[in-house]
């Protein structure tokens, strides 16, 4: 491990976990006036909540709600001379001039959100801020990441997907110095704390997501997790909401990969989408090493955070030829899980390399992260059987 405990300041870390939390408000609240109107889309009498990109993948209020408040604050906390950021969202579809309505919405988000900033003893702004201010929050996110310097790297909501079904995603913030991921928060509103809440995702809708809030206030869905390039410890905190106050590593504790390292025992995650990856290709890979169990499919970073906590042992994706994933796809899940005792590399059986700008380049074939070497060993080795029969 290369220190990066030491090249990430406490600062750092405590900032990101906050702006985390925090954001993590914002996409809920959005996501419930998504689930329950419905009505939404462009035309709607209520203020409109999505738009779709250039290559028809939605993007809602909470994209740019998330990249505003967490660029305004590292900004901040900071100074933005010193802040650089990779992220997701640009301001395009916003600035249209059919788009006042949406602009709005993401305003009006911005501030309610960040008017809770001092529950978590972060910035907030003196005055509210204008639509110039939050455009301008997202637009400085124009980072191009390479092999040097210190930036962030953010993904204000993955798995947009599952945000807009009303199912799971995540707010993904990491920090990479000189080419290596040093840090990575994952906030995951709708995963369950506790394991026993975790269900197969078609289920799981019966089972936490009206859980309710427990004694000591805080809802077991929703968690944060984080961790620094070289401590060997993850840690997951309950996610903080409502009136609840915020203590720094409070309720923190320690995650763990899964100690399984029989194949029969393991259960395989991977994306929910099948134009994401290959799901026939995994589940001949997962036949070939005799695992047992049924598919664990999150969108999502959560995926990570289910190999972090040992929710499942095995997490592989597959995209279709051609496609190269971006850096904030993976970047704080992969430094969660490498810390938290996973393997994590492509399938050829390297480190995955975020040195080379906002893709992943060079990535072989796909994504493999495991619990173990033993697992990994097994996968990459099965994989590499079965590649020249797939269609990929
Ligand atoms: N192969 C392929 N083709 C097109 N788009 C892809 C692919 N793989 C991942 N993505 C983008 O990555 C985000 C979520 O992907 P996941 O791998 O978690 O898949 S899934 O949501 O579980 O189906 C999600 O991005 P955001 O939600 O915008 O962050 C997807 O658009
Ligand atoms: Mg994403």
């Amino acid at each position: 491990m290369e220190g990066g405990e030491s090249t990430v300041s406490a600062k750092e870390l405590e900032v990101a976990v906050k702006a985390v939390h925090l954001a993590c408000g914002l996409c809920e609240r959005v996501q419930r006036r998504l689930v329950s109107s419905r009505g939404v889309e462009r035309g709607g009498t209520s203020p409109p909540i999505i738009s779709s990109k250039d290559d028809d993948s939605p993007v809602t209020v909470a994209d740019w709600g998330v990249q505003a408040i967490v660029s305004w604050l590292l900004s901040e906390s900071f100074g933005s001379e010193n802040v650089s950021i990779v992220a997701e969202e640009d301001v395009e579809a916003l600035s249209e001039s059919n788009s006042r309505g949406l602009l709005s919405a993401v305003v009006d988000a911005v501030n309610e959100c960040l008017a809770d900033a001092p529950r978590f003893e972060l910035p907030k702004p003196d005055k509210i801020l204008s639509d110039l201010d939050v455009v301008g929050a997202i637009k400085r996110c124009n980072a191009t990441g390479g092999p040097k310097g210190r930036f962030w790297v953010l993904d204000p909501i993955d798995g947009t997907l599952g945000f807009v079904r009303g199912n799971q995603y995540a707010v993904a913030l990491a920090l990479m110095v000189d080419g290596k991921v040093v840090l990575g928060v994952l906030g995951c509103p709708n995963y369950p704390v506790n394991r026993e809440f975790l269900s197969y995702h078609h289920q799981y809708y019966n089972t936490a997501q009206h859980s309710s809030t427990t004694a000591n206030g805080l809802s077991e869905k929703g968690c944060v997790l984080y961790a620094t390039r070289g401590s060997r410890k993850a840690w997951m905190q309950p996610l903080v909401r409502g009136e609840n106050g915020f203590t720094w590593k409070g309720d923190a504790r320690v995650i763990r990969v899964s100690s399984i390292d029989d194949p029969a025992m393991a259960t395989i995650c991977e994306p929910v989408e099948k134009a994401n990856s290959d799901h026939t290709f995994t589940a001949g890979v997962a036949d070939s090493v005799g695992l047992g169990n049924q598919p664990l499919r999150v969108y999502s970073m959560v995926k990570y955070a289910a190999i972090a906590r040992g929710d499942a042992e095995v997490f592989m994706k597959f995209s279709r030829s051609g496609y190269k994933e971006k850096i904030w796809d993976h970047a704080a899940g992969v430094v969660i899980v490498e810390e938290a005792g996973g393997v994590m590399t492509d399938a050829g059986g390297r480190p995955l390399d975020f040195s080379r700008g906002v893709y992943l380049e060079g990535l072989d074939r796909g994504i493999i992260a495991c619990c173990c070497p033993v697992l990994h060993e097994k996968i990459v080795g099965a994989v590499y059987a079965s590649w020249e029969s797939s269609n990929l």
